[in-house]
């Protein structure tokens, strides 16, 4: 049973979260759900998840909420009618796991240990074989020109029918690209170009932030793909853990933060037994948060920007717009230098609720702010001179910009993630309103709109029940920014159905129809509405 507490946070004392860090099977066909609500006769398309699945192989468990298996979900509407589809990604770490009953490539937060039953000198030679990287794409799913990818974080995408959910190809970026990896969050402008960023550890360990470019719809848009600006990292041999970037019509901005990537832990760790990802992290404790801005057309580097501010973890950009000479960056951030991955075990999260709430006291407390990064830079107290936010931006005597930002949401471990916006509309513009999946102790239970201009806040929550990212689906021909639904998986524990759909207004966030279905859903990520 969830209870209410008087400050208006819900307490989950029956830790029903539990069960969307669960394994289920694949369908063998889309299921109907029971639809109670309304759901808006233009509404057709396709709701596609990333998440993970299966949390264990044979009798080795995953140990990290980013070690398990890749399972796509599929939530198809149309003419009022929804079906609910999920299957696993073939990719060769899960394959190969199915064929041996163990788990075979070290996910994030899981090593993989050599087959016992390979004689000592094969061990030998698979331990030395050198550095494999997992492809298990549970991030998130996005179109690049015709088709669409499941990805993680590293050089591996999956190409995959977005309507039969089968496995398609896997496409190794190092091909294209100098990178070690992308994020799972590109940006696509309007013509369809996809634009990411990702680490290049380069010959002889030079180091820098590569910004690529996918360009828009053609044959083969990924065989045209290019590196169109570099950034240098803060420091040598320890590139920070990057998972999204901001971009305006004119400049991309790229937020360094104090969570490391140690490189010489990296490329030792993989000959230690036993060792993961999550062990080639450090909190570099002294950095602070460095700002990048670069312009994007022609792609340029500014180098003689060197924008500062006090150490956060950060994951998600909200959005960045330009406006009068400066450029306004939204972030969902986590306070301090210690990484918040840490606190995302499988163990952890699946505790009681008590110590769920224990472990969170301990953790980066979330904030969502404004930073406001002045273009033209000269003497004086603050150059930020926009009317509406109290960020500041002051030169100092070394030439570093040190910033202050406006916080636009904070709650005591109430956190404000998984952002979304009105993307076709506001992509890189001046915007009102953000929308989130509301973290409480990093439990997911309820949906929040923000207006980012007058900080008001509305909030869908349920008992007993645990949604994810709310995506917007804008209304055909909408005038108004926040004119259309919120779509977002819910689950429900107790319920005769106890996973659905559901369709908010997002003007007022309040339900339009909910599509229920028989079985559970665990935990999702990312996804995108397919129209
Ligand atoms: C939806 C509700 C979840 C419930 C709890 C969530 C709490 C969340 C709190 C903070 C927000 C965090 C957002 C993170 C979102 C996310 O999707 O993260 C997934 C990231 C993954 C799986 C990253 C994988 C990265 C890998 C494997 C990187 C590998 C590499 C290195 C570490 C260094 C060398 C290069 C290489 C191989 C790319
Ligand atoms: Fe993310």
């Amino acid at each position: 049973m969830a209870r209410w507490k008087e400050s208006g946070n819900v307490e989950h004392p029956a830790a029903g979260y539990r069960k969307i860090f669960e394994t289920v099977e694949e369908l063998n066909e889309p299921i109907p759900a029971k639809i109670s609500g309304v759901i808006p006769s233009w509404l057709g398309g396709s709701l596609l998840r990333m998440g993970p699945g299966l949390f264990e192989v044979g009798d080795e468990p995953f140990y990290h909420l980013f070690d398990g298996q890749a399972l796509m979900h599929k939530f198809d509407l149309k003419d009022g009618q929804v079906t609910y589809y999920r299957k696993y990604i073939k990719t060769d770490t899960y394959v190969r796991a199915m064929t041996e009953n163990r788990i075979v490539v070290t996910e994030f937060g899981t090593a993989a240990y050599p087959d016992p039953c390979k004689n000592i000198f094969s061990r030998f030679f698979t331990y030395f074989r050198g550095i494999e990287v997992t492809d298990n794409c549970i991030v998130n799913v996005y179109p690049i020109g015709e088709d669409f990818y499941a990805v993680t974080e590293t050089n591996y995408i999956t190409k995959v029918d977005p309507d039969s959910l089968e496995t398609l190809k896997r496409v190794d970026l190092c091909k294209y690209l100098s990178v070690n990896g992308v994020t799972a969050h590109p940006h696509i402008d309007a013509d369809g170009a996809v634009y990411n960023i990702g680490n290049c550890f380069g010959k002889s360990m030079s180091l820098a932030y590569n910004i690529v470019k996918i360009p828009p719809a053609q044959k083969d848009p990924l065989e045209k793909s290019q590196v169109v600006v570099q950034l240098p990292s803060s420091e040598r041999l320890k590139p920070s853990y990057v998972h999204s970037f901001g971009m305006t019509d004119n400049y991309f901005v790229f937020v360094e933060q104090p969570v490391k990537i140690n490189l010489l832990k990296f490329l030792s760790a993989w000959s230690v037994r036993g060792a993961t990802y999550m062990d080639c992290f450090e909190s570099n404790d002294s950095m602070g948060t460095w700002f990048h801005l670069a312009t994007k057309d022609p792609a340029d580097y500014l180098s003689s920007h060197k924008f500062r501010t006090s150490a956060f973890n950060l994951f998600h950009h909200i959005n960045t717009y330009e406006e009068q000479g400066f450029i306004v960056v939204d972030l969902c951030t986590w306070k301090g230098h210690d990484f918040v991955y840490n606190y995302l075990y499988l163990a952890n999260i699946r505790e009681e609720w008590e110590e769920v709430k224990k472990a969170a006291m301990r953790a980066p407390q979330p904030e969502v702010r404004r930073y406001v990064l002045p273009l033209d830079i000269h003497r004086g107290k603050n150059l930020v001179s926009l009317p509406y936010t109290t960020a500041t931006a002051v030169l100092h005597s070394d030439g570093t910009i040190w910033l202050e930002p406006e916080v636009l949401f904070s709650g005591p471990r109430q956190a404000f993630e998984f952002p979304q916006i009105n993307y076709s509309l506001c992509r890189g513009k001046k915007y009102s309103f953000a929308y989130g999946l509301g973290l409480n102790h990093f439990i997911p239970d309820r949906i929040v709109k923000l207006n980012v201009q007058t900080k008001q806040t509305w909030v869908w929550q349920e008992e007993e029940c645990y949604p994810s990212e709310p995506l917007f689906v804008p209304t055909p021909g909408a005038t108004e920014e926040d004119d259309g639904v919120l779509l977002s998986i819910v689950v429900k524990p107790g319920a005769e159905r106890p996973g659905f759909l559901l369709v908010l207004d997002a003007t007022t966030l309040t339900e339009l129809a909910r599509a229920e279905v028989n079985t559970i859903i665990p935990v999702t990520l990312h996804g995108m509405y397919k129209p």
